[in-house]
């Protein structure tokens, strides 16, 4: 691993106070938003996150050991209600995918999901996936990566919370195996321009089409996706690929 964090730990720029700074340490991507689990879903959260849960800590974890086999890894970051995630790897079930989320009813929804649909290949980590990232996952790790609707935090003065930025995709980029690759998608189409800017900015990863890519059939549509796309809004997805070794 690399001497220099890509991502200052929490500790770092102590004293500085900014919006969207919480304890201090970096600006985070999310705000802490209200709203209860239904009893259904806080049943299957006690019932599942104690066999398929990561609990966060500050050191690297070994993905084959806690998944129980070699298959390919896939990360994804911000799952919300988890619908989509789950369709994923109900679809998918040669690979192993986590799940990193930070609001409660949505980590429940999704544990409902993996219980209803008996998915052995789905594992959450209730967490800050800045962090996961930066002390859990090893360099050259995972085969994949899909931020899909990351939080668009559309006013100017906030656009410094988005999860797509340089430093953070660098992070993710050395996570990467050689050939893994970097999904996004949004339907905020200024970010889709933040995404295609930034991801061509990072020297290690490689476009896969000619600016913009079309939905892969592993991403399914959402119920909410489809509404916007009759109401003629549009939706873009970027996918890069970690260059391989010269
Ligand atoms: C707009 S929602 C999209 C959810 C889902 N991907 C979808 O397509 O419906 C973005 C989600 O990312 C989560 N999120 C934002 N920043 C995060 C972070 N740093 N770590 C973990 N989850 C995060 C939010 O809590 C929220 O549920």
């Amino acid at each position: 691993m690399s001497d220099t964090p890509l991502i200052q730990p929490a500790n770092v720029g102590e004293g500085v106070y900014e919006e969207g700074r919480e304890g201090y340490g970096h600006i985070k991507s999310y705000v802490r938003r209200a709203g209860r689990m239904s009893s259904a879903q806080e049943n299957y959260y006690a019932e599942m996150m104690p066999k398929i849960g990561l609990v966060y800590a500050s050191q690297p974890i070994d993905l084959a050991a806690f998944f129980g086999r070699n298959n390919p890894k896939v990360l994804e970051i911000g799952t919300g209600m988890g619908e989509t995630t789950a369709k994923i790897a109900d679809a998918n079930r040669d690979i192993d995918y986590l799940g990193v989320e930070v609001h409660v009813p949505g980590v429940g929804a999704l544990c409902k999901q993996i219980a209803e649909r008996e998915l052995t290949n789905l594992r959450i980590c209730q967490h800050d996936a800045v962090e996961v990232v930066r002390d859990m996952l090893p360099e050259d790790s995972l085969d994949g990566v899909h931020v899909f609707f990351p939080d668009p935090w559309h006013k100017a003065r906030h656009n410094k919370r988005r999860l797509i930025q340089s430093p953070f995709v660098a992070l993710l980029a050395s996570r990467l195996k050689p050939g893994g690759y970097f999904h996004c998608a949004t339907d905020w189409e200024e970010y889709a321009h933040q995404m295609l800017e930034v991801l061509s900015g990072e020297p290690t990863l490689v476009n896969s089409s000619e600016g913009f890519a079309p939905r892969p059939d592993y991403r399914p549509l959402t119920k909410f996706e489809n509404r916007g796309l009759r109401l003629g809004h549009g939706v873009w997805d970027v996918i890069f690929r970690k260059k391989q070794l010269a």
